[in-house]
């Protein structure tokens, strides 16, 4: 089974310093839905891990986190993309809890539920700094995009070591997909 784990604001939708905090916030980043699409149609099972402190903060309840999920899943299906599975981490980061990324408590808790090990080349994409390190840290192949948070994140540097740049996710997908698999030996 083919897996990839994908942050969310910045990667699959335009983030904003504000937080998305609302369905109508929520706005696809041109070709993000299609490239999952084409993950799909590869064989590749597609799961979110996001931090969302904005619950936290109180700037938006469980119910409207849910609304904005639902509107992603309805624009996903609407170009025949199938978002497996989002895992987020609703707490502040003065929580101390195990989900909050940089920590790699969402990326355990994919692997456990997919029952793979991500240390066989399970890509994970983001926009910030965190996103890379907690997906690293679990043995994943970390991918920066440069929408959303990204370009600030290239500038700053620090990047897990082997971190790929590429514009947005879609350009990612395009190198996935054209990489030659290494076969098993
Ligand atoms: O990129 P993902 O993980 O999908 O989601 C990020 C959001 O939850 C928010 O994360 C916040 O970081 P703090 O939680 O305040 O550190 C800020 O960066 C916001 O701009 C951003 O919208
Ligand atoms: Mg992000
Ligand atoms: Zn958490």
């Amino acid at each position: 089974m083919k897996l990839i784990i994908l942050d969310r604001d910045g990667v699959i939708n335009h983030d904003s310093d504000a937080f998305i905090k609302s369905p109508d916030e929520w706005i696809p980043i041109k070709g993000s839905l299609e490239a999952i699409a084409r993950l799909n149609q590869a064989g590749y099972r597609v799961v979110v891990a996001t931090n969302q402190s904005g619950i936290a903060r109180g700037l938006f309840d469980m119910p409207t986190l849910m609304a904005i999920h639902q509107k992603m899943h309805e624009a996903a299906q609407l170009v025949g993309a199938e978002i497996d599975a989002i895992f987020f981490c609703p707490h502040a980061a003065d929580d101390n809890c195990d989900c909050r990324k940089p920590k790699a408590g969402m990326f355990h808790d994919i692997g456990k539920r997919f029952e793979i090990s991500l240390r066989g080349g399970v890509a994970t994409v983001g926009d910030s700094l965190r996103d890379l390190q907690a997906g690293f840290v679990a043995g994943c192949a970390p991918y920066l995009v440069l929408t959303g948070k990204g370009e600030k994140t290239r500038d700053k540097g620090g990047l897990p070591p082997g971190t790929l740049i590429f514009p947005d996710l879609a350009a990612v997908v395009e190198f996935l997909l054209k990489k030659p698999v290494e076969l098993a030996v």
